[in-house]
């Protein structure tokens, strides 16, 4: 029971991070008459525009998120990204805040060391195998023990920010250099992995809630420079490898705990699934569930952050999702092709309202669906292509 937004009865919902995915948050919560609150380190991001009110600060600064969570007294601080003063979080959940899934969730998936080291070497679940080195010479060490290829990421970074694949001895000065420059924080630490060469790569979307642990159908997704390209949806697995992906998804969800949707990363390898990693909230590639599912991954996330049940998860249709990506830097730009898009069959865009484009950086995605998904994979694929920037600098 709560009132309406902006009254003193409101239930309050702050978003730390305000991109694409929590700007779908903020709608999602809008619709069952919560408050939100959105913060991000720019100025209108994606959720600010949709949300009731916004700050823009530097969430790796502690003192700066603790004196906007006092200011606002939010029911629920819902992290959007993993860069953010998770200690902070720590802190402010003892004090009694609630944080989603919980704080402990946040601190350890903030690094790619705490939910690695906590996957395999806790829990014994099956990861591809690894090293962190803090210098080059570690790397060096590193890699001689993995042996070549080798995959190389900053342990603060996401969307493939500073990861490669190094081939040879001689890459991994550069591979190093490009670790440094790519990672959120001013940590030097980088992880280094064996390369695993999957047959293919899905998110198990998790959620817990009041009902319990649900899982969607799995999501299938082609990356390119560790950032996501496209997914689609239901991805075609045998029933020993959905029970060893739900298994795994289970026990790392039971031990982050707290009520929200998870993405777990997975590997389909010939010798079985192994796990990559896990976002305790919504994951880019499940954006094809906005097509595909009754209740998408936001409105699943919403709902079991507000306590209330999720009795059945359906899958109306098979979908798929086309990523439309930056290739300059610029503030003065269009995104044209929509009408196109739009008139293929079946077919949406997110135009995410993105206040600058980089090399790079995700602007938009297109979203179709179909009877089938190598049909929808097509559609969607064509709609992406259909949508294009034009810069003015
Ligand atoms: N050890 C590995 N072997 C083979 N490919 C890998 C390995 N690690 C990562 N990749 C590829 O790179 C992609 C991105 O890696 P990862 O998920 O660790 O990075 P990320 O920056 O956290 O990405 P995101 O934020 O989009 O989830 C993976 O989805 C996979 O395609
Ligand atoms: N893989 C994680 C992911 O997709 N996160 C999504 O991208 C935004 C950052 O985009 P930006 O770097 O373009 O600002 C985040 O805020 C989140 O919505
Ligand atoms: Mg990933």
């Amino acid at each position: 029971m709560y009132g309406s937004p902006l009254t003193s009865n409101a239930r309050k919902l702050l978003l730390l991070g305000s991109g694409e995915l929590g700007k779908e948050v903020v709608l999602e919560a809008q619709r069952l008459g919560v408050e939100t609150i959105a913060v991000d380190r720019y100025d209108n991001a994606p959720a600010m525009q949709a949300a009731h009110r916004s700050y823009t600060t530097d969430m790796l600064d502690g003192a700066a998120l603790r004196r906007i969570i006092e200011q606002e007294r939010p029911d629920y601080i819902v992290p959007e990204i993993e860069a953010i003063a998770t200690e902070t979080l720590l802190e402010l959940e003892k004090e009694g805040h609630r944080v989603i899934p919980t704080a402990r969730a946040a601190w350890l998936t903030m690094d790619r060391e705490g939910i690695r080291r906590l996957a395999a070497e806790t829990l014994g679940l099956p990861t591809a195998p690894y090293r962190f080195a803090d210098t080059l010479d570690e790397l060096r060490q590193a890699a001689s023990e993995l042996g070549f290829p080798c995959v190389i990421k900053p342990i603060m970074s996401s969307s493939g920010k500073g990861q490669s694949v190094c081939r040879s001895e001689a890459e991994l000065e550069t591979c190093w250099n490009y670790a440094m420059e790519g990672g959120r924080a001013k940590k030097q630490r980088i992880i280094v992995e064996g390369f695993v060469t999957f047959e293919s790569e899905i998110t198990l979307l998790t959620v817990r809630s009041v009902s319990g642990t649900s899982y969607c159908p799995p999501i299938g997704h082609v990356q390119k420079d560790g950032d996501y390209i496209e997914s689609w949806q239901p991805h075609e697995m045998t029933g020993q490898q959905i029970a060893q992906a739900e298994a795994i998804a289970l026990q790392i969800t039971n031990e982050l705990g707290g009520y929200g949707i998870y993405g777990v990363e997975l590997f389909i390898t010939k010798d079985g699934v192994l796990f990559s990693e896990v976002s305790p909230r919504p994951h880019d590639t499940g954006m094809v569930t906005m097509a595909t599912q009754d209740l998408s991954e936001f409105a699943l996330h919403v709902r079991a952050i507000l306590g209330f049940p999720i009795p059945t998860i359906r899958l109306l249709t098979p979908g798929a999702s086309h990523t439309l990506k930056a290739d300059r830097e610029s503030n003065s730009f269009r995104i044209g092709g929509i009408g196109e898009a739009l008139a293929l069959p079946n077919t949406q865009v997110r135009i995410f309202g993105k206040p600058e484009t980089k090399v790079g950086r995700r602007m938009a995605v297109a979203l179709s669906s179909a009877s089938d998904v190598e049909q929808a994979r097509e559609t969607a694929r064509l709609a992406a292509e259909a949508l294009h920037i034009e810069y003015d600098n």
